[in-house]
């Protein structure tokens, strides 16, 4: 697999403007920083329109179901300036007003990248799932069903995080089998790779989004992998620490070496 975004926003240092959620907001804008972009968090009605005239990538994150209409603000002047909109449905599925406004969200905004667990990707394609929070819960649907009815239904690019990540635009499937059973033992893991998504499409030409996402969640799995390489299981706290050295660190050389994606 050829990696040519990693560099590409080192050399550029994209804006990415993120409305997200109290929990991760630190994490995040630490981790677009060690990946080598420019972090942005508001979420006030003033301004969120105008950011969009200077941003290069816009991040939705419902986490704390707050600031919806910062949300759709964002998005819809996110639209008109052609900036790519990333939206993380994180613990969508756990009531019906997130569900709701999740719909609302994908309905009213034109969504580059949907980034959510398989919980998450269920509940938005109203199949049966035990959802548990913004954690991913168990069910039997068939992932790949799931995320590609989603990519078809919102024309979006679907990046359904798990042990496998599911990249997909409703006909191309890319599977990428790097990762860390540490990353879901801390929080914001899954919403900083929402973050790490914007950054790598923000750098991209909108044609080959499907190309930057698997990018973006394949070097985001080799870093978590690298991170945890000297770790023990019980080591959280230092894999958390450890995530950010690796974005920071990690080469389109050292990518290409240790990726493994498969296509469909
Ligand atoms: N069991 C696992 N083994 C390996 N990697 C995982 C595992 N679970 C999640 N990941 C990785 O963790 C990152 C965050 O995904 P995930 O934990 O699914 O997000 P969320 O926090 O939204 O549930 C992704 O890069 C994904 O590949
Ligand atoms: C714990 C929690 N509660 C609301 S948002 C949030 C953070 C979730 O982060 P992630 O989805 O990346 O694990
Ligand atoms: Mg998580």
């Amino acid at each position: 697999m050829q990696f040519k975004y990693l560099n590409l926003i080192r050399e550029r240092n994209p804006l990415v403007h993120c409305i997200t959620n109290i929990v991760v907001a630190n994490y995040s804008a630490n981790g677009l920083l060690a990946l080598g972009a420019s972090p942005l968090m508001s979420a006030n009605l003033d301004e969120v329109a105008e950011i969009q005239h200077f941003s290069q990538g816009l991040l939705l994150n419902i986490g704390t179901f707050t600031n919806v209409e910062a949300k759709l603000l964002a998005g819809k002047a996110a639209n008109k300036n052609s900036v790519p909109v990333v939206l993380d449905p994180a613990g969508c599925g756990a009531t019906q007003c997130r569900k709701n406004a999740t719909e609302t969200l994908l309905n009213e905004l034109d969504i580059a990248v949907l980034r959510g667990n398989a919980g998450e990707l269920a509940s938005i394609a109203k199949v049966d799932w035990q959802v548990k929070g913004v954690d991913s819960g168990a069910g039997n649907g068939d992932i790949v069903d799931i995320a590609k009815k989603v990519a078809k239904q919102y024309q979006t690019i679907v990046a359904l995080s798990g042990a496998t990540d599911i990249i997909t635009d409703g006909e191309r499937v890319a599977k990428i089998h790097n990762g860390t059973a540490l990353f879901p033992r801390i929080t914001g893991s899954g919403c900083l790779l929402g973050a790490v998504c914007a950054a790598f499409v923000g750098v991209a030409e909108e044609a080959d989004y499907f190309q930057a996402v698997v990018e973006a969640c394949t070097v985001y799995a080799i870093a978590g992998e690298l991170a945890a390489k000297p770790l023990t299981e019980t080591q959280t706290g230092s894999f958390s620490i450890a995530l950010l050295d690796q974005l920071a660190e990690i080469s389109e050389e050292k990518a290409q070496q240790l990726a493994r994606v498969t296509y469909e």
